[in-house]
């Protein structure tokens, strides 16, 4: 079956439904015809403009992960709905902030995951699934103590998939962690059909300018210089449409107290990433040749450097038949369009640091 015909009418509870991926998520449920509710940050007036233009298909929540009365409160009326899917994306997502904030990237994060299976257990839900989004931060760097349990491809490239082990390096990835395993004891001990995703970066439209991609095309479109930090870790970089994409196919086809994990396919360097940008924008007659400037304040403590990897996503392809759609040069053409043409909700605003 596919997606449309699985989400027309469903009740979807998404929170982080005002940020950057869970906007497209929303999108997608509704042009979909799914009973959209969306959780939302009290506070986040600012993102809460992401899903404005969705106010009259969706019912907002207001409330805050950390505090169980108000995620009780919000999934209560999911009381009235059977089969209904929770897609938990809500999170304190930036690794260089987790060390500014970090109790409260644990609060929202470890808490915040906590509270909502916890309301799950205590107003007895009918759910059909709960998608936890974890991150491909968990596995950290490949480092000699745990060099051993990786599997390796013939190119010498490490694969990660659900198989290799984790070596979370930063506060924000070992709160994500620690909710994958909540997630997890909550399938174990109640049996609530909980999956896990973890997830390679994504980049796209609407995400916050604080990321390396939008950090590049804010301060490209901006001015001639671009100020970065350490360019030689590499990623896996996915759009997000096909993100998304990917959290409805587990949440709809995954199997309970399993965990997916997907992304493009294909990593690149942050520096490689860099000048690929600049390449697109200049095609596209955005800029011309900004220069790029590095400097060390900017570097990260214990930033994840793998070396070459591939992400190993057939467990999620054959069970699904999930795959990336969108190349790179396509999926920044949009991305540097979009922030482009949206200079309004950034110019003169960003504090890249
Ligand atoms: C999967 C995972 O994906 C993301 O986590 P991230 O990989 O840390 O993302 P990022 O875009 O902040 O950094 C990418 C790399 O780029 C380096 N880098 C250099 N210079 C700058 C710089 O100036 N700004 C930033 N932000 N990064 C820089 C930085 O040190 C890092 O090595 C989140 O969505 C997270 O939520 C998540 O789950």
């Amino acid at each position: 079956m596919n997606l449309e015909t699985q989400l027309s009418e469903r009740a979807v509870f998404v929170t982080g439904a005002d940020g950057f991926v869970g906007s497209h998520l929303v999108d997608t449920l509704v042009e979909y015809g799914a009973d959209v509710h969306a959780f939302v940050r009290a506070t986040s007036s600012g993102e809460l403009n992401n899903i404005r233009h969705q106010a009259d298909s969706i019912t907002v929540h207001k409330g805050d992960l950390r505090d169980s009365h108000s995620v009780r409160k919000a999934l209560s009326p999911l009381k009235d709905t059977s089969e209904a899917l929770i897609i938990h994306l809500g999170a304190q997502a930036h690794v260089g902030e987790s060390w500014d904030r970090p109790y409260e990237t644990v609060d929202t994060n470890v808490r915040g995951t906590l509270n909502l299976l916890q309301a799950v257990v205590d107003l007895d839900l009918d759910i059909a699934k709960f998608d936890t989004a974890g991150t491909s931060e968990e596995y950290g760097n490949v480092v000699e103590e745990v060099r051993e349990n990786h599997e390796f491809d013939d190119n010498g490239r490490v694969i990660l998939s659900e198989r290799s082990p984790v070596n979370p390096k930063s506060v924000y990835a070992t709160s994500k962690l620690a909710a994958d395993f909540l997630t997890m004891n909550y399938y174990d001990a109640y049996k609530i059909p909980t999956v896990t995703t973890r997830m390679f970066n994504n980049y796209g439209p609407r995400q916050n300018p604080r990321y390396i991609t939008g950090t590049i095309i804010t301060q490209a479109l901006e001015r001639d210089i671009i100020e970065l930090g350490n360019l030689q870790p590499k990623r896996d970089m996915c759009y997000v449409q096909d993100g998304v994409r990917g959290h409805l196919h587990v949440a709809l086809e995954g199997n309970p107290g399993e965990q997916y994990v997907y992304g493009y396919g294909e990593n690149i360097s942050m520096r490689d990433w860099t000048n690929l940008i600049l390449e697109v924008g200049a095609e596209h007659g955005y800029w011309e040749d900004p220069q790029i400037v590095q400097s060390d304040d900017r570097y990260r403590p214990g930033d994840s450097d793998v070396e070459e990897l591939r992400v190993g996503h057939e467990k999620l392809t054959e069970k699904t038949g999930w795959e990336p759609r969108t190349t790179w040069r396509e999926g920044l053409s949009r991305t540097i369009e979009w922030y482009a043409q949206n200079k309004q909700k950034w110019y003169g605003r960003v504090d890249w640091r």
